[in-house]
């Protein structure tokens, strides 16, 4: 090595590794290399022979760090010129047309340069190529042959550097899969700690028997029911018991995300996709790959954000905004809404087909009012809870005739409103019986859905045993025997059913059918 060979060796060194941030680095030996030889642009490429992915993974030129993310498919030819490299026994040629080589092509059309000449340089770590280093000046530029020998005294040091940025990226990537896990362990923490379905063997005995008819298979679950009453609580069952409880459970709260940020949300987006965009970001549907999604509000999704979600549906392929890498999903889709979807389709505001596709197996949550012999539990469920997130010690016990009284009401808010009587007794506690007051004056609220018919509220075990079968009625869509029956649901032969149909007065055959709601099972 001759002696300014050695000097531009070491300045040069200084630069590619004097940052960890790889974009930095690059753009301070561009300035450097400038002195030596001529460019207005370098490029290190990468090719993932694992997805046939090429990718600018930094791009420098005069006007400064390029962001904007080149990730394109490559030919069989380029993989086949990769594989020809060890009987190759240059590293650093150059072309007249980087469009014209089909190593470099791709970029150079996407990047805009494929009519210029360039010289290329396979970075080469341990025998194998692990990228490519590009340099590109103006159309009528010259490279001479010592350009090429300069460049290639870097060569180690590009592809060292190179390689350090790809491990380092993906470390960051798996540090992102386990902030995914840690959230969902925490989920299931919860869940272990008292997050499971009250009601689950009284109220929602119905809807839990569908549940686990549907959690092992695919199939989109569409949950019907007002707000309040758990569906998010129920979603999160169905994927407990489902095979991908030890994926993730991702929610999404559809009608709270702005309509900006949807698709960066629920996509992804690239490096550089859009100003603020400074690193690549995986959206939830990535995020969900092989566990399920929970897409809560769904009606509140404006026309074209349904439009995107039903191609995710039917295509199982989603592309992170920016990119041009597809990327196949495996999802189990839960949506959940508190609106009539049907009306809603009516109105043209929301997409018929998109519904079809939720709906392939809908499963509807009784309001609260419908299912009071669940309150007591919930009651109970949520004091215990409370009174340690509280640190309240022993938990207090309930007044007589409190429960009475909370049964009596309405519950518009469905369990969240009781959930919040029961933090509002707990705070004004006064360390005899929990009290709760001031329920009285919202008792005659209207139902949260105006297509509900307020509940019988006493306790009289034929009217209990009224709202029970009504409710399984309602579940199987006014069907009586059969997979999916009421009889089924309930555990009791159909004869027996009928019978007690018609002791109870309850409408039932093909007539009544409509009594149980077109939305409903
Ligand atoms: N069966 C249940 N067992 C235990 N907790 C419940 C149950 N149902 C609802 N909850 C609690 O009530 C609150 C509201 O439930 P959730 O968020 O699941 O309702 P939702 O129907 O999804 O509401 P929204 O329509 O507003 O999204 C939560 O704090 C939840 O933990």
């Amino acid at each position: 090595m001759k002696t300014n060979d050695d000097q531009f060796f070491r300045e040069a060194v200084s630069r590619i590794c004097g940052s960890d941030n790889i974009e930095k680095a690059l753009q301070e030996c561009f300035f450097f290399l400038k002195h030596y030889i001529p460019m207005n642009q370098v490029i290190l490429n990468i090719f993932d022979n694992t997805t046939n992915m090429a990718e600018a993974v930094v791009r420098v030129s005069d006007d400064g760090i390029l962001l904007d993310s080149i990730i394109i498919p490559y030919t069989r030819q380029v993989k086949k010129d990769m594989e020809a490299y060890t009987s190759r026994s240059k590293r650093v040629w150059m072309v007249r047309r980087l469009g014209d080589y089909e190593g470099t092509r791709h970029i150079a059309e996407k990047s805009g340069t494929a009519d210029f000449p360039g010289v290329i340089m396979d970075l080469d770590l341990d025998g194998r190529i692990i990228g490519k280093l590009t340099i590109i000046h103006g159309k009528e530029t010259r490279f001479s042959e010592e350009h090429l020998r300069l460049l290639e005294i870097l060569n180690t040091p590009f592809a060292f550097a190179l390689s350090h940025h790809l491990k380092h990226r993906e470390i960051r990537r798996l540090k992102d899969i386990v902030a995914d896990n840690q959230m969902y362990y925490q989920e299931e923490l919860n869940q272990i700690s008292g997050g499971f379905v009250i009601g689950a063997d009284s109220g929602l005995k119905p809807v839990m028997e569908m549940v686990r008819r549907v959690a092992h298979q695919d199939s989109p679950v569409l949950l019907i029911g007002e707000t309040g009453v758990g569906k998010e609580v129920i979603a999160k069952a169905l994927h407990r018991i489902s095979p991908r409880s030890d994926k993730p459970f991702i929610g999404v709260n559809c009608g709270a995300i702005p309509e900006s940020l949807m698709d960066s949300e629920l996509f992804g987006h690239e490096k550089g996709a859009f100003t603020g965009a400074a690193v690549r970001k995986r959206g939830r549907f990535e995020r969900a790959d092989r566990g399920s999604i929970f897409l809560d509000e769904v009606g509140e999704l404006k026309k074209e954000a349904q439009v995107r979600l039903l191609r995710v549906l039917q295509e199982k392929e989603i592309e992170r905004v920016g990119g041009t890498e597809t990327l196949s999903m495996d999802i189990r889709v839960i949506a959940a809404t508190h609106r009539n979807l049907e009306e809603m389709i009516r109105d043209k505001i929301f997409r018929e087909d998109l519904y079809f596709r939720l709906k392939v197996f809908p499963i509807y949550i009784p309001p609260l009012r419908e299912r009071i012999l669940d309150i007591p539990a919930l009651v109970s469920h949520f004091i215990q809870k409370k009174s340690v997130d509280m640190k309240l010690g022993i938990p207090p016990s309930i007044a007589p005739g409190q429960i009475d009284k909370l049964m009596e009401y309405q519950w518009p808010g469905n369990v969240r409103e009781l959930e919040n009587a029961v933090e509002r007794a707990l705070i004004l506690y006064n360390g005899q019986q929990l009290q709760f007051d001031g329920l009285e004056a919202s008792a005659s609220a209207a139902p949260a859905s105006p297509q509900e018919a307020p509940a019988p509220t006493s306790l009289n075990l034929d009217e209990a045993m009224t709202q029970h079968i009504t409710q399984a009625l309602k579940t199987a869509g006014g069907k009586i025997h059969g997979p999916g029956g009421a009889a089924e649901l309930l555990g009791i032969n159909p004869m027996t059913l009928r019978h007690r149909l018609k002791k109870l007065g309850i409408p039932f055959g093909r007539a009544a059918r409509k009594n149980y709601g077109p939305q409903r099972p």
